[in-house]
């Protein structure tokens, strides 16, 4: 066993928090061949729970560095002898032994791989049937999605692991040994919230500061329309704040500041006071549980002449201080040149989040919500912050290593008994892995079990019949064929709901779109543009049933198409899969920068991607999600490419309950499962 331990290929894609672990973990077990992917350079904040990192390594890519620190970890061939002395000083582990070949041992190889995995160039099904397993590490649905998918095409097993906070599973997923794939489950959206609430009727903290980014984003994007506060000024009855937003855009620096102060306090006043006034004037606020009052103008006078802006990040600002602090963020924008202002709200940008915190505090003032933040705690709501616990990982780091040593075993096994000619173990076929015999779905959760235990462990799931991507099963999709565009399939539905990253789409097998490696994208670009109906080949009506191609990751998918005039929300079926759709927003912009809930109904337990996948580069963005009745307009807190971040893979929605499975399945005294006890 161990040497098919020192011997076996592992690939391990992510270095971060759990990547860390692992490959100290793996180092340490004698692992000698291993390759990790990473796309992240180190950050100083990743130096207190990623262990192989030291501070001189902030900047340097993570993978490079981990595999470094990792190689020296990996003991040497010669074991120290037990001599009873206890004086090792003399025995260093050194690893020096990669010219040893006299036992046919592989020489110690940890390579990096800095670059995403969902390059499908570089990773793709070939690259990853080198490897006798894959060990996931990683924090985001998208690139979890794509290791699945590779996995399964490659039929290589993968673990897969995730932790939120106090909270973490592991689990094994196996093509060929029949048990569900990661997309068998749906995953937990990020909370929707919408945009009328955000721009009217604000009751939570959370909904102020998404408002604040939002303010951010009007005051110093260079697009000013990319913000959802903005209303054209010359539109019909734009917000009161406009001209003064426009106003203190344009305004240049002037020698007493005066100007400037004055363009400031403008754009307060109009957002906490005169805005509000025309709001409760025309009875907007008439149902309201609290109806908002207006700021003082005592206040916002008082904290304009101030100089000193409140410093404390752990306190809450008065409403005086909290202006103090706006004025001077902005006075501090005014000064720093163009390049160096960050356009769109960054949590870790200092400027960015006294202002995100003053700002919303003096909204919530305004509509009575309570509490007030601290510039921390604020912090933790906009960067959507679930605390990493280094434990935690560690934890589920480990129980990844068993679940891996448990299929080395199988492997061994395997290989063993082919040689010797032989087909069965203990009168069972062992003609395949059948890792649902030997692997577990393992938690590890906060509150102990009724029989004490933080680790429980159930067998694997069977895979979802409906699930597309293991089970091939046809996908019903409802929309109507003659406002979509071929354009507006692509990018929401087929790489935004279902992940394809290269498609090629078949009607009646004629090619109607094909991209990747090799594909003429010009002979089909004029496609984009045509409704659904007017496609080629008979068009895409009622009843079609629509092929899609992705070799990139060896998938290959039916969907059968429904025509729908328009969509009710509330019809949206809840069964798996359920990509549903309506009409597409009026707006053509906002079909070409925002993606559109209600034009793609969501269960609200999948995981809320961006159509916009190329814009989605920001773990801490609010994306916007724009339909043309603004009664329906929505956000989603943290829609993008690292989404999950933190999102563990069966993660409930208060993140802090056991998971339904630790909840709902019995533990060993109820049908002999394998259970893990750890001491309390
Ligand atoms: N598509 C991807 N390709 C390669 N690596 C990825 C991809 N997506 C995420 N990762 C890596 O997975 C790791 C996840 O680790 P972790 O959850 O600790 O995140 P982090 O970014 O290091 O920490 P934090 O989000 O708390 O700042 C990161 O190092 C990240 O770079
Ligand atoms: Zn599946």
């Amino acid at each position: 066993m161990f040497h098919k331990i020192q011997t076996s290929n592992i690939l391990c894609v992510g270095a971060g928090g759990i990547g860390c672990e692992l490959l100290k973990d793996l180092a340490l077990s004698g692992f000698r061949r291993v390759q990790v992917i990473d796309l992240d350079t180190i950050d100083i904040s990743n130096l207190n729970r990623q262990l192989l990192f030291r501070s001189q390594h902030v900047g340097m890519p993570k993978c490079t560095v981990a595999c470094e620190v990792a190689t020296n970890m990996v003991p040497p061939l010669t074991l120290p002898s037990d001599d009873g002395n206890d004086d090792d000083d003399d025995e260093k582990p050194t690893n020096n032994d990669n010219n040893n070949t006299s036992n046919n041992l592989p020489s110690i190889l940890y390579q990096a791989h800095h670059g995403n995995v969902c390059d499908t160039s570089k990773f793709n099904v070939p690259f990853v049937k080198q490897f006798d397993l894959v060990v996931n590490a990683l924090d985001n649905v998208e690139a979890r999605r794509r290791v699945n998918r590779l996995c399964l095409a490659a039929d290589v097993p993968l673990i897969e692991a995730g932790t939120t906070g106090y909270l973490g599973q592991v689990t094994v997923i196996h093509k060929s040994s029949g048990v569900a794939c990661y997309e068998c489950t749906t995953q937990e959206t990020q909370k929707v919230y919408p945009i009328c609430t955000i721009r009217s009727t604000p009751s939570m903290p959370v909904h102020t500061i998404v408002w604040s980014k939002e303010l951010y984003k009007l005051l110093f994007h260079s697009k000013v329309d990319d913000s959802m506060l903005f209303e054209d000024p010359e539109g019909e009855e734009p917000s009161t704040y406009m001209a003064a937003v426009s106003n203190l855009r344009n305004s240049e620096e002037d020698k007493d500041g005066l100007l400037f102060s004055k363009a400031v306090r403008d754009v307060l006043h109009d957002l906490c006071s005169t805005e509000i006034q025309k709001q409760l004037d025309m009875g907007r606020y008439k149902a309201a549980k609290k109806t908002p009052t207006c700021l003082d103008v005592s206040i916002l006078e008082k904290g304009m002449t101030a100089i000193t802006p409140p410093s404390s990040t752990t306190d809450i600002w008065s409403l005086e201080e909290s202006v103090t602090a706006l004025a001077t963020c902005l006075r501090e924008a005014q000064t720093t040149p163009n390049e160096n202002l960050l356009e769109e709200f960054d949590k870790d940008d200092d400027m960015a989040m006294r202002f995100v915190t003053a700002a919303s505090n003096l909204r919530s003032s305004v509509f009575g919500i309570e509490p007030l933040q601290s510039l921390y705690s604020a912090k933790g709501i906009a960067g959507n912050i679930i605390p990493a616990i280094a434990t935690t990982n560690a934890i589920c780091a480990g129980l990844q290593i068993l679940q891996a040593f448990s299929i080395l075993k199988r492997q061994l096994m395997l290989e063993q008994d082919r040689s010797s000619g032989g087909e069965k173990e203990n009168g069972d076929d062992v003609a395949g892995l059948q890792l649902d015999k030997s692997c577990f779905y393992v938690n590890c959760i906060r509150n102990r079990t009724r029989n004490g235990l933080y680790l429980t462990a159930v067998p694997l799931e069977k895979p979802n019949p409906n699930c597309f991507v293991c089970k091939n099963a046809v996908i019903p999709l409802t929309l109507n064929v003659n406002e979509w565009t071929l354009q507006e399939l692509l990018h929401r539905v087929i790489k935004g709901r279902l992940g394809f990253e290269e498609p090629t789409l078949m009607l009646q097998g004629d090619f109607i779109w094909e991209e990747g490696d090799g594909a003429d994208e010009e002979e089909f670009k004029m496609n984009l543009p045509k409704k659904l109906s007017q496609l080629p080949c008979g068009g895409i009506q009622h009843g079609t049933v629509l092929e899609i191609d992705d070799n990139s990751q060896s998938l290959n998918v039916c969907v059968t198409i429904t025509h729908k005039d328009e969509w009710d929300g509330d019809e949206a079926p809840e069964d798996f899969p359920f990509v549903v759709g309506a009409l597409p927003p009026k707006k053509k912009d906002d079909v070409e920068n925002k993606p559109a809930a209600g034009a793609v109904a969501v269960s609200s337990t999948e995981p809320t991607k961006s159509v916009n996948a190329d814009n989605n580069d920001d773990d801490d963005d609010v994306v916007l999600i724009i339909d043309e009745d603004e009664a329906k307009i929505d956000t989603v807190e943290n829609g993008g490419k690292k989404m999950a971040a933190k999102r563990s893979i069966d993660e409930n929605a208060d993140g802090e309950k056991p998971t339904k499975k630790a909840k709902t399945k019995p533990s060993k005294e109820d049908n002999n499962v394998e259970v893990i006890e750890i001491e309390d």
